[in-house]
């Protein structure tokens, strides 16, 4: 079994610049952290694919029409820096939660401890693990979509590369699309550093107009892998049903 303590995961998210990092979000939607794993680490959790222990379900997303490649949603028994990273990130995106739910008027049913988020979560029915691994091979992609498995829904969630960018693989690039009111959408492109997370926004984002906010609906995917293989991890705040 592949699994490494937490070796300070939980001080490297807590020394990103979370001013600058909430900045970029109200911005774009989306903020990439600095490096949080290094490159073992990064292999660590890829490797894990390979160990079916680990998983619920697989899904064959070609099957679905999500894209094609292939992803596993962990049990709850989750590998400690999978569980050392969703533990560390919620304390930190937590704040810009409940500002976002302000700005949009929105209610912030989110406490202060994650335990007891989730197990809001299972009272209501989302009681299975939304964790992913994901692995994607020459001519892969993620159709744009939106993590939402019910109400109970946290709006910010994290992905991490865990291959290098132009080295282990090419293509790839992790997409977000925003609606915009009676007008076309608008993309953004980000092309994830092996160890980084981008934190980005599940639903929508506030977006400042004239007479207030707004929300700006958004959704991501993966744009084709052309080639190499490229692995990353999913952390969502809430549970799916
Ligand atoms: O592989 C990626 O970069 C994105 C995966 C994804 O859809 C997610 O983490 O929710
Ligand atoms: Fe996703």
């Amino acid at each position: 079994m592949t699994r490494t303590k937490d070796d300070g995961i939980a001080a490297r998210v807590a020394a990103q610049d979370w001013a600058a990092l909430a900045a970029e979000l109200d911005a774009y939607g989306s903020a990439l952290t600095g490096r949080l794993l290094d490159a073992d680490a990064c292999r660590g959790i890829s490797r894990l694919f390979d160990e079916p222990e680990h998983f619920r379900t697989t899904v064959d997303m070609a099957r679905h029409r999500f894209g094609s490649g292939c992803y596993r949603y962990f049990t709850h028994d989750l590998p400690e820096p999978v569980r050392a990273l969703r533990e560390a990130f919620y304390p930190r995106l937590l704040p810009i939660a409940r500002e976002w739910a302000g700005r949009l008027g929105r209610p912030a049913p989110w406490p202060d401890d994650l335990d007891e988020w989730l197990r809001m979560c299972h009272g209501a029915g989302q009681s299975r693990s939304a964790q992913i691994l994901l692995r994607y091979g020459p001519g892969d992609w993620n159709a744009l979509h939106r993590d939402v498995f019910g109400d109970m829904l946290f709006p910010l969630q994290v992905v991490v590369g865990l291959d290098a960018p132009g080295e282990d693989f090419t293509g790839g690039e992790f997409v977000m699309t925003e609606q915009r009111p009676r007008a076309q959408s608008r993309g953004f492109c980000t092309t994830l550093p092996q160890g980084h997370g981008l934190v980005f926004t599940t639903r929508d984002r506030p977006v400042a107009g004239k007479r207030g906010w707004s929300n700006g609906p958004m959704r991501h995917g993966v744009s084709t892998v052309r080639s190499g293989r490229r692995h990353t991890l999913g952390l969502v705040f809430h549970d799916a049903s």
